[in-house]
């Protein structure tokens, strides 16, 4: 689904992604690990089209999308979500997700005044996509509560929901496990499982919680110093001396 080939981005005299090549099969939840400064989060934004690579190509569904701006990568499928939540803390939870969908008909001036009954059949149709994302995510009881209010976790399934609304192929996920509690952790681990089996999303995920990526992902990338150390199971990945020594060489116990 996305090959990422020789991939370069540099920030002045540092270069944090250095000939950086994997694979996301479709139809995986693939790991990104690393230790600190390996390079995942800089590898995510240009994959999002947030940062434009130096050099190499990000080819997704066969096309060559490096450098293409962030709307762009959406359009064609690529959904990111981050490591806080961006929510929108005075509207409800469902209020939320119905914002998500890009170009709701009602938005458009004419669109109004032109086609009222369209308007309203887009607004069901949203409303209904909204509704379906609370269900399946079991948090229809937080439908009227104020985004603000929810826990981190939870706030971590409205994300999940807020991706259910977008046409997404690709979804990257920045640490769905950070701050959120062990009985939310399961849950948002169970959702991700669920979402692509019964709902066919690929998903990328950068995470330091290592057994949350043991119990989720296949494969599980490892990179460091901007590059890829190496791929594969998380066994093999565990009992791998050289991913043991550039954790330990990053000074860093995540
Ligand atoms: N905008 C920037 N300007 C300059 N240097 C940057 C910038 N963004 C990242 N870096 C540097 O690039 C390197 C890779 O950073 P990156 O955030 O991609 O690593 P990471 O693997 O995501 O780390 P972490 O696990 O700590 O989030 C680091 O040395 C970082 O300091």
């Amino acid at each position: 689904m996305l090959t990422i080939e020789n991939l370069n981005k540099n920030f002045g005299g540092l270069q944090a992604v250095r000939n950086c090549s994997f694979e996301i099969k479709e139809g995986t939840i693939t790991g990104l690990i690393g230790p600190n400064g390996a390079g995942k989060t800089t590898t995510f934004s240009m994959i999002a089209g947030e940062l434009a690579p130096t050099s190499g190509r990000i080819v997704f569904e066969g096309k060559d999308i490096a450098g293409l701006p962030t709307h762009e990568m959406f359009h064609r499928g690529i959904v990111r979500t981050f490591q806080i939540p961006h929510e929108f803390a005075k509207m409800t939870v469902l209020e939320n997700l119905m914002v998500v969908p890009p170009e709701q008909p009602g938005e458009r001036l004419f669109a109004n005044w032109i086609s009222r009954g369209q308007v309203k059949r887009r607004e069901r149709e949203v409303r209904d996509r909204a509704e379906d994302a609370l269900e399946f995510l079991s948090i229809s009881h937080l439908g009227d509560e104020q985004a603000g209010n929810l826990s981190g976790g939870q706030k971590k399934l409205l994300e999940l929901g807020r991706t259910m609304m977008t046409d997404a192929k690709l979804v990257l996920l920045d640490e769905p496990g950070a701050g959120v509690n062990p009985t939310l952790l399961l849950k948002i681990r169970e959702m991700i499982s669920r979402l692509r089996e019964e709902r066919d999303y690929t998903f990328c995920v950068i995470e330091h919680d290592m057994d949350l990526i043991a119990s989720l992902c296949d494969p599980v990338i490892v990179l460091a110093e901007g590059t890829v150390l190496m791929q594969g199971h998380m066994t093999e990945v565990r009992s791998n001396p050289d991913v043991l020594d550039a954790y330990l060489g990053g000074g860093e116990e995540n």
